[in-house]
């Protein structure tokens, strides 16, 4: 059960062991001589949207890409400390990628469909790990589609290029692929800032839905978007966790000055 005590900027929580999805411990990270991440611990609750906010540059995008280790695709990264997900430090050497990120999906901002029909689409991650028999591909397909709130409208034209979707479809169709492998935890970096605003509320009201199965983190930039849907929202200066608690408290009563100055726009 999510115990909240008495309120702890740095560590909302006290987020129990069972109730924490990713467990972030001492946490820095550098490119090249650059020390992006400072010392970073909090522990994000399972089956809850908790929205990372802060200026430009503050490093929320390189936090979410530690979660599934995509960092590691850059020269000169470096980091120390520990990210404990489903019980075992992601960090470690002996831990398999591949595997890790099909347990930790990932949303960027632009919508990225594969150049292949949305059946295809849907189905690569399934049919990288050796998914072949054609039953078993539908049903994941239909199921990841219903899950995205897209089958409605794509199910008459399954086989037709992906890139013939519109902007907020083509979102949702990413996130079916992402959804298809039936990941623990989905990372969403800025997922509707290249969207109109009714596409926004409607993937804000699909983030809503998935919270049910699987946990979510979310960048954004936009104030009112992470008081309206994330259940916790964490504030970051320059590679620093600033504050970090329940969105309502977080937005309403804010503890630190500098907190405060970003969410009204004095700042960023
Ligand atoms: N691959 C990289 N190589 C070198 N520096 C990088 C790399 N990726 C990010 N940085 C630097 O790390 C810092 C944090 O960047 P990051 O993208 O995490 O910030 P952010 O808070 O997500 O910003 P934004 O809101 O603009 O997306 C910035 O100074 C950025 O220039």
């Amino acid at each position: 059960m999510l115990k909240l005590f008495e309120r702890n900027t740095l560590n909302v929580a006290d987020i129990t062991d069972d109730t924490t999805a990713i467990d972030v411990r001492n946490l820095n990270l550098w490119f090249g001589n650059k020390h992006v991440l400072n010392d970073i611990s909090m522990r994000i609750p399972k089956n809850k949207i908790t929205a990372l906010i802060g200026q430009s540059g503050c490093g929320k995008s390189t936090l979410v890409n530690c979660f599934n280790r995509l960092n590691d695709l850059y020269d000169g990264c470096k980091y120390e400390g520990e990210i404990n997900i489903g019980g075992r430090n992601i960090n470690s050497k002996k831990v398999n990628v591949s595997r890790l990120r099909t347990q930790v999906g990932m949303v960027f901002q632009r919508p990225n469909p594969f150049p292949m029909s949305i059946y295809d689409n849907v189905c690569y991650g399934l049919r990288l790990q050796g998914i072949k028999t054609r039953r078993h591909l539908d049903d994941a397909v239909e199921s990841a589609l219903k899950e995205a709130a897209l089958w409605d409208e794509v199910k008459d034209r399954l086989f037709e290029s992906a890139n013939a979707l519109s902007g907020g479809q083509q979102q949702r169709l990413v996130i079916a692929r992402a959804l298809a492998l039936k990941p623990d935890i989905l990372l969403l970096d800025e997922p509707t800032s290249a969207l109109d605003p009714l596409t926004t509320l409607f993937i804000e009201e699909l983030m809503a839905e998935l919270k049910k199965r699987c946990t979510i983190v979310i960048v954004t930039h936009n104030m009112q978007q992470a008081s309206r849907v994330s259940d916790y929202t964490a504030f970051f200066h320059q590679g620093r966790l600033v504050e970090y608690a329940d969105s309502d408290s977080l937005f309403t009563m804010p503890e630190k000055k500098q907190t405060e100055d970003y969410i009204t726009g004095r700042y960023g």
